[in-house]
């Protein structure tokens, strides 16, 4: 029987294996962050311990940091855990990206960004959105604060090895449609359940003709599909963006790693414990309406009602949801008007995100009752944008430019939505509570985002996409 490309990358990093126990795998990269790493560090030095393999750990800070006036950390517990990422990093000797870093940014930006995401690895990070790195062809998933402890001590982790899925999306996507769409027409269809238990292979014509970027917000979100992980194989897209990048391997070693990274396929004859099919043409532009990433429609859609519920459960989520975001029920999420609009976070803060954004907003002013932020997901990404003119374009129309953090993402940092007002977000968490107490949150993509700016209310980009640059139409498939 073939194999997957998940089991080529679980099976070359089993350093240990018993029957009926789970496999201690190898790690080949240790993201860390200020806030699921202190009691980490505390944990190796009431045992004594060093951290095995320094030089395979990276560390930056990103959740709790402010995105004005950065150095000013006003909250306490939040400066005291950016400090202490400090002291622990150079304790142990770990290379950090602080707050005066030109690298800088949110760890599942920068990793790929410096070229520390490889194809083949193992990634781990005390992060659920640590599979954002499978769009490079790398295993890459989220631990615990005791697993990051294991993981700094030994650079090995127990783990189950979890079941497989291939989701195979085919064809084109419609005019403005983007693949933050297609994660949240997958979570609204299949659930937030759909991958638990399971790693999943995203394949599919829709994926090989995806940027890098655009692979990375697929993965992100499969989080939020409940799977474990997710992974793209790697292509010469891949290999392109990889090549050049600070820590990517150079010259003839860059080669020889190619050719050892295009065997990470899986096998024609490879069988997965389930298959999910997904016609492209038939994903249109989403936004969620409730508290959940599946409580999600295209936007032309109504908002459901709880007399339509099958279950008892069903009606008494449709309820609690309606009542946290301020509906009643039958609203079209066209007439929903919004008070704050957020571009940003690890699913949606990369250069071709804010391409997109400022192509819909160019010209034009954000609405009057409409408060709204761009958060690069790097200082790389801010700097770029800045030599190309993006930032311009978005504090022309009234938007603020922000430097680089997880901002508005969680309720973390300084960039909250006030209780019971409403946020277009780029994110990808719509919990109660998740942007601020209180805090209505609508996850959609950038471009939807832009749209409800410039209306203040939710809006078909489709019908506000003007066709300006080749760069920007590649974006949104225009
Ligand atoms: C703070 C951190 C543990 C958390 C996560 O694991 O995802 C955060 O990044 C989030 O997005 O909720
Ligand atoms: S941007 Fe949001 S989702 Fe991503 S790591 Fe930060 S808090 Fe988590």
């Amino acid at each position: 029987m073939g194999k997957t490309i998940i089991d080529k990358l679980w099976e070359s990093h089993v350093v240990a294996k018993e029957v009926n126990k789970p496999d201690l795998l190898y790690i080949d990269l240790h993201l860390l962050h200020e806030v699921t790493s202190p009691q980490a560090f505390a944990g190796l030095r009431e045992k004594n311990r060093k951290v095995r393999r320094p030089d395979l750990c990276f560390a930056t800070m990103d959740h709790n940091i402010p995105t004005v006036d950065r150095f000013n950390i006003k909250d306490e517990t939040s400066r005291l855990q950016v400090q202490t990422l400090e002291k622990n990093c150079e304790e142990f000797e770990i290379k950090l990206e602080g707050l005066d870093s030109l690298q800088q940014g949110i760890v599942h930006v920068i990793g790929p960004e410096l070229g520390l995401t490889l194809p083949g690895k193992t990634i781990v990070c005390g992060d659920s959105h640590t599979s954002t790195h499978g769009a490079f062809g790398a295993l890459a998933f989220g631990i615990g604060t005791s697993e990051v402890e294991h993981v700094l001590a030994t650079q090995t982790l127990w783990q189950n090895k979890p079941k497989q899925m291939n989701v195979k999306i085919e064809g084109e996507l419609g005019y403005g449609v983007t693949a933050k769409d297609v994660i949240l027409w997958f979570i609204a269809n299949y659930g937030t359940n759909a991958g638990t238990g399971y790693i999943i292979e995203f394949s599919g014509s829709t994926v090989r003709d995806f940027a890098m970027e655009e692979r990375m917000t697929l993965c992100n979100m499969s989080i939020e599909a409940g799977a474990k992980a997710s992974v793209i194989a790697p292509d010469e897209k891949t290999f392109n963006y990889i090549q050049g990048k600070t820590y990517a391997p150079k010259e003839s070693e860059f080669n020889e790693k190619c050719e050892d990274w295009k065997k990470l396929v899986s096998d024609s004859n490879a069988v997965f414990d389930h298959v999910i099919e997904i016609n492209a043409s038939d994903i249109e532009p989403m936004i969620t309406w409730g508290t959940t990433p599946s409580m999600c429609l295209p936007i032309s859609g109504q908002i459901p009602s709880a007399e339509s519920s099958i279950s008892i459960e069903e009606k008494q989520s449709i309820e609690s949801a309606l009542s946290y975001m301020g509906f009643h029920g039958h609203e079209r999420l066209e007439d929903v008007e919004v008070q704050h609009v957020f571009i940003g976070s690890c699913t949606n803060s990369r250069l071709s995100d804010l391409i997109e954004a400022s192509a819909v907003v160019e010209g034009q002013k954000v609405h009057p009752n409409v408060r709204a932020i761009v958060v690069p997901g790097s200082q790389s990404v801010k700097r770029e944008a800045e030599s190309l003119g993006i930032h311009k374009v978005f504090q022309y129309a009234g938007f603020e430019w922000r430097d680089s953090g997880c901002s508005m993402c969680l309720g973390m940092n300084d960039d909250i939505v006030p209780e019971g007002e409403r946020c277009a977000s780029t994110s990808n968490r719509n919990f109660a509570g998740r942007q601020g107490k209180g805090a209505r949150t609508h996850l959609v993509s950038p471009i939807m985002a832009a749209a409800a700016a410039i209306n203040g209310k939710f809006t078909d980009v489709r019908s506000m996409l003007q066709s300006k640059n080749p760069e920007v139409d590649r974006y949104v498939g225009i």
